[in-house]
Parts: C-alpha cells; structure tokens; sequence
C-alpha cells in the first residue's frame, strides 16, 4: 500500500515575538498560512523493519536527520510498530527559507504513516508527537488553510483565508532559524498588535519582527522588497527567519508581471502561489 501526499509550504502574514522563554524558545503571535508550492512524497509501509528515505531534487539529508525520517521513527517507536517505511521525497520548496518545508514534510509522513497504519492516532496526537521535531510541525498536520499560531507556533486557531496572489522571491542562500532568534534583542514582554480576522491583514500592516534581523544580515532583501512596491504590490514582508520575502497582489496577471520582473533583475527563485484552503472561493 502505498501513500501520495503533497506537502504545502507556508507563510507566515504577521510574526510577532513576544518573549523569550526558559526552555530557549520564544513565544510568538503569527499567522500561518498554507501556500500552492508543495514537496511531493511517495510512502509505503514494508514487512522489512527500518526507515529508508530517498530524496530528489534538493539539498537535504537522506538519513537520520531529515525530517521526513525522524517523523516516522518518532511515529513508529511511539506505536512499537515493527513494520518498515520506505519514503520517496521530491523537494520542491526551497530549504531552510522560512517556508516551513522541512515541517510539512514531517508533518505529511505523521499523517501518510499513521493513515497506512490503519489511523491509529486522532490529528491531535499526532500534532502534540511532531512538536518536539519543530514548532511550526502541529500546524502543517492540522488541515486548516490558515491559523493563529501562539505558544511557540503550536498553539493553533483557524483563520479565515483571504483572497490573494503571492510572489514569493527566496534569494540563493539559507538563514539558519535558531541564529535569527538568537539575534533577536527583546528589552520586555511585548504586547501583541492584534489583527481583525475578518480582515486581510496587509490592510492594517504587516509586521514580522524577525526581519530587522535577516535584512540586517542581507541588506540585498531591502532592495527586493522595495522592488515588489514598485512592481504593484499592496504590501511586501519577509516569511518567518527569512530569506523568502514575498509580495501581496489582487490580480493573477499583475503578480506574474512582477514575478517576471523580480526575475530578471535579482538572482533567487520566484514562485507565484495562491493561498491554500480557498478553493471553494473561486
Ligand atoms: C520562524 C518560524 C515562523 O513560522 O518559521 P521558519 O522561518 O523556521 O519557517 C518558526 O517560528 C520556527 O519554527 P521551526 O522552524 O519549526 O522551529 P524549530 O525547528 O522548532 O526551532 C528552531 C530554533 O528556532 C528557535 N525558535 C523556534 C520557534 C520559536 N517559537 N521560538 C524560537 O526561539 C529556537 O532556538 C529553536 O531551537
Ligand atoms: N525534509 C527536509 N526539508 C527541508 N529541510 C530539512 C529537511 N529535513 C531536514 N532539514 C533541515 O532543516 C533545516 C530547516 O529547513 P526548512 O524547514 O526548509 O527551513 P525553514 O523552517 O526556514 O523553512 C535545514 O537546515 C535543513 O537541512
């Protein structure tokens, strides 16, 4: 038997650091929103015991330390299931970008894994068995388009999904999570902005705390950011640690104009994307 799954990317449309905790982790207030650029994986259960990955089409580990491994090994050790895995993961979304790939990876092989094994676990197990492998993980396993995320990102709310185009421009280096945090000078607890679900969020601004780091790091994302404003975007931010920024569009062809645009004057992937979890809103 065998399982095809897609495994989304996502944005983050506000990320507000509120503080840092003892365990070295800091609470957040963000909203997640899936995305239409997807890593494919081909799962499949085997009498054989052991886990074995095979990945194309992008830089990652296929042993132990991928996540799509460590998913499975925590799934089976936790059912002391005898059985074995065979993954094949074609990576699309560019890595250690702030699109969350390696998360919704792990979170695709929890819910492939579990549904080849008959469902054992309800969403809600699986979501508190991925946390501890990253804090975006609960809410890729979760099946809304959009949530609320507190706590360190795993604390989810569903949100409405507004109606956008996306650009999304990942210039060709990696920025390492854990260093933009630990970069990140909070003097006190802050209070969060808060949103109006039944807004679009570039209406009232969007923040990320996160990006003085990056840009600080990347002075070029000032350059990009700046261009999608002239290129007709409604507003521009950078998507979690970075170093995607995407721009906002309301119209298909002006984001394929600016997409083409980007291109041509910055190195660096441009994917346009939809917002997942709208499908039923044409
Ligand atoms: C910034 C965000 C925004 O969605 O995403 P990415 O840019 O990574 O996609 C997340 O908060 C990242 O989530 P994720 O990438 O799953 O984090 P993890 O692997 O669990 O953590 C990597 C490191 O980031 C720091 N970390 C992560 C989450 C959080 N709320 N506070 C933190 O301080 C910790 O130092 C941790 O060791
Ligand atoms: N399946 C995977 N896909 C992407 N990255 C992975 C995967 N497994 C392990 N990693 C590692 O996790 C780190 C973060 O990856 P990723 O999830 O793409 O970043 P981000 O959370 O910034 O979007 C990278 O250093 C990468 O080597």
């Amino acid at each position: 038997m065998k399982e095809r799954l897609r495994a989304p990317a996502k944005i983050n449309l506000f990320l507000q650091v509120l503080e840092p905790l003892p365990s070295g982790y800091h609470e957040i207030y963000t909203l997640f929103q899936k995305v239409t650029l997807f890593d494919e994986l081909e799962i499949e259960l085997v009498d054989i015991p052991g886990i074995k990955l095979q990945v194309t089409g992008g830089e990652v580990p296929e042993g132990e330390t991928n996540l799509a491994f460590k998913a499975a090994k925590v799934l089976l050790d936790e059912l002391g299931s005898d059985q074995g895995v065979r993954i094949h993961l074609r990576k699309v979304i560019p890595v250690a970008a702030g699109l969350g790939g390696g998360s919704s990876d792990a979170a695709a092989v929890l819910k492939g894994v579990n549904k080849l094994l008959g469902a054992p676990l309800s969403q809600e197990e699986l979501a508190h068995l991925g946390r501890p492998l990253g804090a975006d993980i609960p809410f890729f396993v979760w099946s809304y388009g959009a949530a609320l995320g507190e706590g360190i990102g795993d604390i989810l709310t569903p949100w409405p999904v507004h109606k956008a185009f996306y650009v999304l421009f990942t210039p060709p280096y990696e920025v390492s999570t854990a260093t933009v945090y630990k970069k990140l000078r909070l003097t006190r607890r802050k209070e969060p902005f808060i949103y109006d679900p039944g807004q679009p969020p570039w209406l009232r601004g969007l923040v990320n705390d996160l990006e003085k780091v990056t840009l600080a790091l990347h002075p070029d994302l000032e350059e990009v950011k700046a261009a999608f404003i002239a290129f007709g975007a409604l507003a521009t931010l950078m998507s979690g640690s970075g170093p995607t920024v995407f721009g906002v569009f309301d119209q298909y062809q002006r984001a394929t104009q600016a997409a083409r645009a980007l291109a041509s004057r910055f190195s660096g992937r441009v994917h346009v994307v939809r917002p997942c979890g709208m499908e039923d809103k044409g």
